[in-house]
């Protein structure tokens, strides 16, 4: 199970996570109470040891100033949250690091991994990093396969019965994995990653 642990802020919580066992973590480059500055952010980019997969996310950034973004903190993968085209996919693939499309499960939304020439697909609530569950019934008829992550609202006391229903590649965390908004809680991080990895 991949675990992405999402909207760090501080070195604490980058070797928090590490220390949990984390796949990726992940740090919001737009606007949003979790929000890092490229210089932040690159200074924390630098504690991510080989292995574990830093994430840039970025929500209604136009794709040139989020390739910028990307090229100066240095991180290791970009995530393009919402309603971004294939073109803006385009754009950012210069950058050279791989690519998750997090988007909002839709009649229309393209379930294949890879369609936007991404490496993951994540699937999350319609407000990003607001803790709010969805209805995973949606996946019905619609369930991805290959390597996409299931995000929105999941919590240490519900992430192994999330992931016994819908059976994704991994699960990503922001809200419940906080002591309060926006606040890191390094306790919740490891019950949640062994929690999510509990499920066989
Ligand atoms: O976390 C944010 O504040 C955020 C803001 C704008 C775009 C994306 C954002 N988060 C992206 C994530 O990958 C979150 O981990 C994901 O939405 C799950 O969040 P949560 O429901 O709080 O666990």
């Amino acid at each position: 199970m991949y675990v992405k642990l999402c909207g760090l802020r501080t070195e604490a919580d980058v070797a928090a996570a590490v220390d949990a066992g984390a796949d990726a973590v992940g740090f919001v480059l737009s606007a949003s109470v979790r929000q890092v500055d490229v210089d932040i952010a690159r200074r924390l980019v630098r504690e991510v040891p080989p292995g574990v997969l830093s994430i840039g996310v970025f929500s209604g950034v136009a794709a040139a100033d989020v390739r910028r973004l990307a090229e100066a903190s240095g991180i290791g993968a970009v995530q393009l949250h919402g309603d971004y085209p294939r073109s803006a996919f385009e754009e950012v693939a210069a950058v050279g690091v791989p690519l998750v499309r997090a988007v909002a499960l839709k009649a229309d939304t393209d379930v294949r991994v890879g369609a936007y020439g991404e490496q993951m697909l994540l699937l999350d609530s319609p407000v990003a990093g607001s803790g709010h569950r969805w209805d995973l019934a949606a996946l019905d008829g619609a369930r991805p396969e290959g390597n996409w992550l299931l995000a929105g609202g999941l919590g240490v006391d519900d992430v192994a019965e999330a992931v016994a229903q819908a059976r994704p590649w991994g699960v990503d965390v922001s809200s419940g994995i906080e002591v309060s908004r926006g606040v890191k809680d390094h306790g919740l991080m490891r019950e949640f990653v062994a929690a999510a990895r509990s499920v066989t």
